[in-house]
């Protein structure tokens, strides 16, 4: 991005201001009426209390030359003052107290959308690294840069309003000193507002120095990198790099502070000097008898405290460039679309349930998005009903993703694929998808208890336990639960007290319960689901599934030909295209690329 788009793009982050108005409203509307209406009040109660202190001196200097009526007004007045002053406190409290409630609901209704959104989002967006960043940051500070974009805008309004009261007061008293006194501030104004747009541009710019920042630091301290982190001694390095990042960043800031403080200093000088010239003429008009003396010390406490509303304006603008800049990658995020899963026509088609459906693959091709390489190539594919189907193929062949295409979690970029007769672009999503029992290779290990990992492969039955039992045996985990402690009810993992660590295996055994429990499935695929389990468990794990999978469509992943060669159809899969198709007689009759494969396996079994 060249320098004057992040400009323009810095500048147009103030757009973001009508949406998080909009989302502080949803969150609470009585919260918001009450925080401007508190505002308000809080930015006139300066100007009250000055004036009030004005006339409490100047009824001083009354009563000491002699007036009985003036000495009855200053009690009169500093009784003003004090109740002025309680209400400003109470007000005070009020603001601090409707932020904390409301940090609270805008916290809520922002993360209750943001995880909304993640459930709409595809596959697709969670594998995309740019939109995966934008829902990690968007859920990182959602709890405090909406409400202090919020916080901050408010504040400039009420600083606004007490500088405009001011003013009010000071022309009555002298309006040259306000001309002065504005123009001596708008040069610091301009400073300020420069050099936060610059701390603006330099935290975009950085951002994704910033993630690897973060990035060194997960690897230093997950457990998950423990072992690599010792074994291949990788401390030193990567905390080198963490170091030298961190330099650089100190650096940036160091230099921006400097700037910050030397134009501070100058500008400071220059309305200091503006303030001293017009405090000269006024002190002269007061000790000529032309302005009162409360006039005098109204002239200088509305001057000091105006500094400060002025100060708090400019600290305001800083932040909200930071906060707007959050509020855009959240609005982005919120904006992403996801029609991608909906289906062509309506209402969709739904293939009869309970009933063998044929899978048809009619030349598909497929590219990940944004890539140039094709991961299928002209796949065509006929999977009868009962068959099943084994996938081999090196790494990267495009297995995975074949399964990909067939769940609907990508679509094909060219061709069709067909379910008992059906487009799967006419078919809902969720009812495609009801009908699979799946094992991916990366399953999920989840952190909780045995039967809830089992159980959530069909949530309806999640207190079943019969079930449960019953897929766990299918599934070949019996043995792995009975020797846990709480048996079902063992809390697994090391996330939470108490949880239990399995074995890769072990866990890859309640994966595969899991598929089981879906007893309705019409079609289960199982993507590398021995990789883990040792030769015997994969071998009663394949006779039971024939069993078991019988009358069901299978599609099995694998690199271990003693479980492909039981398959009825072996597709090869080489660069995305189909190299061989056919039974394991056929292929190794054929003396293709699949027979080599096997003979150098089996050779490796038998050395
Ligand atoms: N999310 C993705 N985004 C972009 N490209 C991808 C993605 N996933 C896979 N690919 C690419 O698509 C091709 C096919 O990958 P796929 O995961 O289907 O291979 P595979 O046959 O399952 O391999 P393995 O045996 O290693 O699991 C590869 O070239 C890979 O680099």
């Amino acid at each position: 991005m060249s320098l004057k788009a992040r400009f323009q793009n810095a500048g147009s982050l103030f757009k973001q201001l009508p949406g998080t108005f909009r989302l502080f409203w949803q969150a609470s509307p009585r919260g918001a009426v009450v925080l401007g209406a508190l505002t308000l009040v809080a930015a006139l109660l300066p100007a009250a209390i000055a004036w009030v202190g004005k006339l409490i001196v100047d009824s001083v200097v009354a009563a000491a030359q002699g007036s009985v009526e003036a000495r009855s007004r200053v009690y009169g007045l500093v009784g003003l003052e004090f109740g002025l002053m309680l209400g400003s406190a109470v007000v005070d409290r009020g603001l601090t107290l409707t932020r904390e409630l409301l940090r609270a609901n805008l916290g809520n209704l922002l993360n209750e959308r943001i995880l909304q959104k993640a459930l709409a989002l595809e596959l697709q967006h969670f594998e995309d690294s740019a939109t995966y960043d934008k829902m990690q940051n968007a859920r990182r500070e959602a709890n405090s840069r909406p409400l202090s974009l919020v916080t901050q805008a408010f504040s400039i309004v009420r600083n606004t309003i007490t500088l405009g009261t001011f003013a009010a007061l000071l022309v009555a008293l002298s309006p040259w000193s306000v001309v002065v006194l504005v123009a001596a501030s708008v040069p610091a104004f301009i400073a300020e507002a420069r050099l936060a747009m610059a701390g603006f541009r330099l935290y975009s710019w950085r951002a994704p120095e910033g993630r690897k920042l973060n990035y060194l630091e997960w690897i230093l301290t997950r457990d998950s990198h423990v072992k690599e982190v010792k074994l291949f001694g990788l401390g030193p390095l990567v905390l080198g790099r963490y170091r030298t990042l961190f330099q650089k960043f100190f650096a940036e800031d160091r230099a921006l502070a400097f700037r910050r403080m030397a134009w501070g200093l100058g500008l400071g000088v220059l309305s200091l000097g503006a303030f001293y010239g017009c405090y000269l003429l006024v002190a002269g008009r007061a000790a000529s008898g032309t302005i009162t003396v409360g006039d005098m010390v109204l002239y200088l406490s509305v001057f000091r405290q105006g500094q400060a509303a002025f100060q708090g304006i400019l600290t305001s603008v800083g932040s909200m460039y930071e906060d707007a800049l959050f509020m855009s990658n959240l609005f982005a995020y919120l904006d992403i679309p996801t029609g991608g899963e909906a289906t062509r026509v309506l209402p969709p088609l739904s293939p009869p349930r309970g009933h063998d459906s044929a899978i048809e693959l009619r030349d598909v091709s497929f590219r990940y998005p944004g890539k140039e390489a094709w991961a299928l190539k002209n796949v065509s594919l006929t999977l009868k009903p009962g068959q099943k189907l084994a996938l081999v193929g090196e790494n990267g062949a495009g297995k995975s993703t074949l399964v990909k295409l067939l769940l609907r979690l990508y679509e094909p970029v060219d061709g069709d694929i067909f379910y008992g007769g059906v487009n799967l672009k006419d078919m809902d999503v969720e009812d495609l998808r009801s009908r699979f029992g799946a094992v991916f290779q990366d399953f999920v290990r989840y952190q909780f208890n045995v039967a809830e990992n089992i159980g959530l492969g069909h949530v309806p039955a999640l207190e079943d336990r019969t079930r449960i039992e019953k897929a766990a045996e299918e599934g070949g985990a019996s043995g792995v639960i009975t020797a846990l402690p709480q048996q079902y009810d063992t809390m697994l993992g090391g996330w939470f007290e108490k949880g239990q660590e399995l074995s890769a295996g072990q866990w890859q055994k309640l994966a595969v319960a899991r598929a089981f429990m879906r007893d309705d499935a019409e079609v289960l695929i199982l993507d590398e689901p021995t990789a883990s389990i040792d030769a015997e468990a994969e071998h009663a794990l394949f006779e039971r599934f024939q069993a078991l999978a019988a009358d069901r469509i299978a599609i099995v992943i694998s690199h271990r030909f003693s479980t492909v060669r039981m398959a009825d159809q072996i597709a090869v899969l080489h660069n995305g295209q189909v190299d061989e198709l056919g039974s394991h007689d056929e292929l190794m009759a054929k003396d293709g690329r699949y027979a080599h494969l096997f003979r150098l396996q089996a050779r490796g079994y038998r050395d």
